[in-house]
């Protein structure tokens, strides 16, 4: 299984606060003299990691309270931008795109525009020091006000093709329905921003089609219960809406019962575009490697299938029509340097 280790990949949705190290807690909170209930990383890893109990995206929600206290100033947010690019690169992604929440590194004293500044310099410097490409999304949370999450479109609008992609929705699904935001992702559009929508995930499909159609979404977080209505899955299929699958996330927080259930072979068949992602890195004790290798065993998939889903994220990255174009050429050299064809 090698092969899947140098495999070039691409993350298209991987979340900053859930990819945090321990190892750089640790270094926080010595710097701040602030108590963590250990002292080193394999201790401190339960707390950032959901165990097999988690009952929910809620309780999956809950674990991004341990971190973010600690990314609350421009350094926190620079580095661990700079350290996520680093471990993707390590895990030989040739392409990711990082997203985070501007608000909720605002509580002492960031505004949005400095934290996306911030991320921003941190996913630059990653690329400066690694052979790796990486965007930012900036996400309006669920639990935000309106006006609230106006103001985050309004400063990612900023940092269009300078560094920024896309915005997003995420936070509680099942709480927090998307017919509410209505008017944030009009202004994205109006504003020529892409969107992208955590739906279908603690969610029906009604929601993944009123992302599509309301929000604006064209591509979509997880959208695993898209299933859950043949006429959805047969709209994403027909405007090629990629799915931003997270297949070990998805099973964690119990959006699918398991691997025997994960949908996305019907999915592949039926001809929906399908990517698959890490979601959260520490959060779910997964990497893009371990992606592969958990679909590899589960779901029988191999080298072909494998580069098939890659393929699919190249071409769904938000990137424009020329960098795109070098993103397929190193994909295929890469490849080809490994052995493995293109399908
Ligand atoms: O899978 C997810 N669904 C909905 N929200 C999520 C998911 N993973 C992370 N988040 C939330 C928690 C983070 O604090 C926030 C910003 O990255 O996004
Ligand atoms: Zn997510």
């Amino acid at each position: 299984m090698n092969w899947l280790k140098r495999m070039p990949k691409v993350d298209l949705h991987l979340h900053l606060d859930g990819c945090v190290k321990p190892e750089t807690m640790l270094e926080w909170a010595a710097e701040q003299g602030s108590e963590l209930p250990a002292n080193d990383a394999a201790g401190l890893l339960p707390y950032m990691t959901v165990s097999d109990d988690c009952a929910s995206l809620v309780d999956y929600l809950a674990k991004f309270r341990f971190v973010l206290p600690f990314l609350q100033n421009e350094q926190a947010l620079e580095r661990s931008a700079y350290e996520a690019v680093e471990r993707a690169a390590e895990d030989n992604c040739i392409y990711i795109e990082v997203r985070f929440a501007p608000l909720l590194h605002t509580e002492r004293g960031l505004t949005a525009d400095d934290a996306l500044a911030a991320v921003i310099r941190g996913l630059r410097r990653g690329e400066e020091r690694y052979e790796i490409r990486a965007r930012a999304i900036a996400i309006c949370m669920r639990h935000h006000s309106p006006k609230d999450n106006l103001e985050v479109v309004r400063t990612a609008s900023r940092y269009l093709g300078r560094g920024l992609v896309a915005v997003d929705l995420a936070g509680d699904e099942a709480g927090f329905p998307p017919q509410l935001f209505r008017e944030v992702f009009e202004l994205a559009q109006e504003l020529g921003i892409p969107v992208t929508i955590h739906a279908g995930e603690a969610g029906g499909a009604d929601n993944v089609l009123e992302a599509i159609d309301r929000l604006g979404a064209v591509r979509i977080g997880h959208g695993v219960r898209a299933r859950e209505n043949p006429a959805v899955l047969e709209r994403i299929r027909e405007c090629g809406i990629p799915l931003e699958l997270c297949p070990t996330s998805n099973i964690q927080t119990k959006a699918v019962d398991g691997w025997e259930d994960y949908p996305i072979r019907d999915y592949m068949r039926s001809g929906i575009v399908v990517t698959i992602n890490t979601d959260n890195p520490t959060v779910s004790g997964t990497s893009m490697t371990e992606e592969c290798r958990r679909l590899a065993e589960h779901l029988g998939f191999g080298m072909a299938d494998i580069v098939r889903l890659m393929e699919n994220a190249v071409e769904a990255a938000f990137l424009d029509e020329a960098e795109k174009a070098a993103l397929r050429e190193e994909f295929l050299l890469r490849i080809a340097e490994i052995g493995v064809p293109a399908v």
